[in-house]
């Protein structure tokens, strides 16, 4: 075992979330050291989707570079489809965007290094820049995550290695405090010191117990990822929703060949691919769901039987720096919600960008100094809440309502499409909600329960004065359904 140099800050782990911050804090004159177990491209089915919300963090961050020379495809919207009914959401206009930017929550702080964002911007070409309503973007997950890779280590204050970190250092006279990470590297150990580190570990980190041991992922679902070639979609440049009595089923073109679809699946164990149990469904249930000119490309996907499953698992945040000190989770380490609403990479962007503004040295200069230190992490825990409590709780109650398994869902989802057919304030607000781009946890509020009470009414006309004592009894069911499926987690997100 050899012990290396001491470092401002390790961070662990170079997926969508390390690089961000590795990179934010390496401009700020840190001297920073980035472990990742491989860094060589990887081929996932996750964060493929970028909402606007996400786009404008990295903007922030002084990354949106990343985005470029990867074949990306521009995202302007939704494409919803229920049944045979059709609602086209277009995200909100950017002089909203800008009233309400999420990434003002710390408006005096600018990046040292922001001017290096100015340059090279593939998709701020004159379109980009021209449109008047803000944009995501899709790609390859392992594309843009090299080009985050290679950005991180141009970085003159970064330090990479290639290793997996297997163990969490504490000191030996007061073991509240971290010191490092002890780190596999081919058959060797070292350690590596710093006055902070920041974990970066993913969904399946190792080190969250680190912070409190109670609070594990949930798993609610499974999503099975296809990918198909060539698919012709109703409408290009949207991402692609399409609901039924079937689980909801995604579907975002992120290549000019490619397209991903995420079929979920209502089970909270991996769908055994051993029996055509899977095949079956797909075939049967998602198959005939899909718009006709989507069909074909799906059907060939299927015939390679290449699925691929990841859980959809929920976790709320915890308050960081009481008891552990010089440890921070970010990412999915610290807080994950469901990915239906592709909201993943949005929480983490924005979060390393507050983050990175609350560590800044005008507010710390010691990075080991920890009464400032837990002060910081008290208000980036108060701070990322309103936007970070929106998307987690919308992609939550969004996929039980999609998902419907009981009448009373099945009322909710039907309202919920209605309302969308509505346009005007009930598109702009709950696409502005789910983009990021209105981080307003009392707007959320609002429109779902303007959306329950919709579906009530809704299944009143669809009733008729006959089934008027069904309906009644219908709608205190749907009321106490949309109160169950929504309020626990939004008091959850905001009060904790
Ligand atoms: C099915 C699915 C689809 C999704 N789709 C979207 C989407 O379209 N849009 C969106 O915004 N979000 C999406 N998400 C969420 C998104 O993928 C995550 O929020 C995002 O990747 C989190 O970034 P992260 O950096 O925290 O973790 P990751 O991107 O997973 O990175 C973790 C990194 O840490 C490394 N690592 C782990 N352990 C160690 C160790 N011990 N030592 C060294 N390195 C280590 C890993 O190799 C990896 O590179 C999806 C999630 C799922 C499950």
């Amino acid at each position: 075992m050899s012990v290396n140099d001491i470092y401002d800050v390790i961070v662990v782990g170079a997926g969508v979330v390390g690089p961000t911050i590795a990179t934010a804090l390496a401009r700020q004159g840190r001297r920073v050291l980035i472990i990742e177990r491989d860094w060589s491209t990887p081929d996932r089915i996750v964060g493929e989707l970028l909402q606007p919300g996400g786009v404008k963090a990295l903007k922030d961050l002084g990354m949106i570079q990343a985005i470029n020379n990867i074949e990306a495809i521009h995202v302007t919207g939704y494409y919803v489809k229920y049944g045979g009914q059709i609602v086209r959401l277009d995200y909100p206009d950017k002089q909203d965007a800008m009233k309400t930017s999420p990434a003002k929550l710390v408006p005096d702080c600018v990046f040292d290094g922001n001017d290096k964002m100015k340059s090279d911007y593939t998709l701020s070409s004159k379109d980009w820049e021209e449109d008047e309503r803000v944009r995501g973007v899709a790609f390859h997950n392992g594309e843009f995550l090299m080009n985050l890779r290679a950005m991180v280590k141009s970085e003159p204050n970064v330090t990479w290695v290639e290793g997996t970190a297997t163990k969490i250092l504490r000191d030996e006279e007061n073991p509240s405090i971290v010191t490092g990470v002890l780190v596999k590297q081919n058959l060797e150990l070292k350690t590596y010191s710093a006055k902070l580190t920041i974990s970066c570990d993913g969904i399946y980190s190792k080190f969250r117990k680190e912070l409190c041991a109670e609070n594990v992922p949930v798993v609610g679902s499974y999503f099975v990822g296809l990918k198909l070639v060539d698919a012709k979609l109703p409408m290009p440049n949207r991402g692609h929703v399409i609901l039924g009595s079937h689980a909801p089923i995604l579907i975002y073109q992120i290549s000019p060949h490619e397209t991903r679809i995420l079929c979920a699946y209502r089970s909270t164990k991996p769908p055994s691919q051993t029996n055509d149990e899977l095949y079956n469904y797909l075939r049967d249930e998602v198959l005939p769901a899909l718009p006709k000119e989507t069909q074909p490309s799906f059907e060939k996907a299927l015939e390679t039987r290449k699925f691929r499953a990841m859980p959809n698992q929920y976790l709320p945040a915890v308050k960081q720096g009481k008891e552990t000190k010089g440890l921070i989770m970010l990412g999915d380490s610290l807080n994950m919600r469901h990915p239906l609403t592709g909201g993943g990479m949005t929480v983490g962007l924005n979060d390393s960008a507050l983050l990175a503004k609350l560590l800044h040295p005008r507010y710390i200069e010691d990075l080991d100094n920890h009464e400032i230190l837990t002060k910081q992490l008290s208000t980036f825990h108060k701070k990322r809440k309103n936007l970070d409590a929106v998307l987690n709780t919308l992609s939550i109650a969004l996929y039980t309502l999609f998902a419907a398994d009981k009448n009373a869902l099945m009322i909710l989802q039907k309202g919920c499409f209605k309302y969308f057919v509505l346009g005007g304030d009930c598109v702009s607000g709950p696409i502005g909600l789910l983009s990021g781009i209105l981080p307003f946890p009392m707007l959320l509020f609002n429109h779902f329960f303007s959306v329950a009470f919709y579906a009530i009414y809704c299944n009143f006309i669809d009733r008729g004065l006959l089934g008027f004592p069904i309906a009644l009894i219908e709608a205190f069911d749907t009321i106490f359904t949309a109160i169950i499926v929504f309020t626990p987690y939004l008091w959850k997100e905001l009060v904790y």
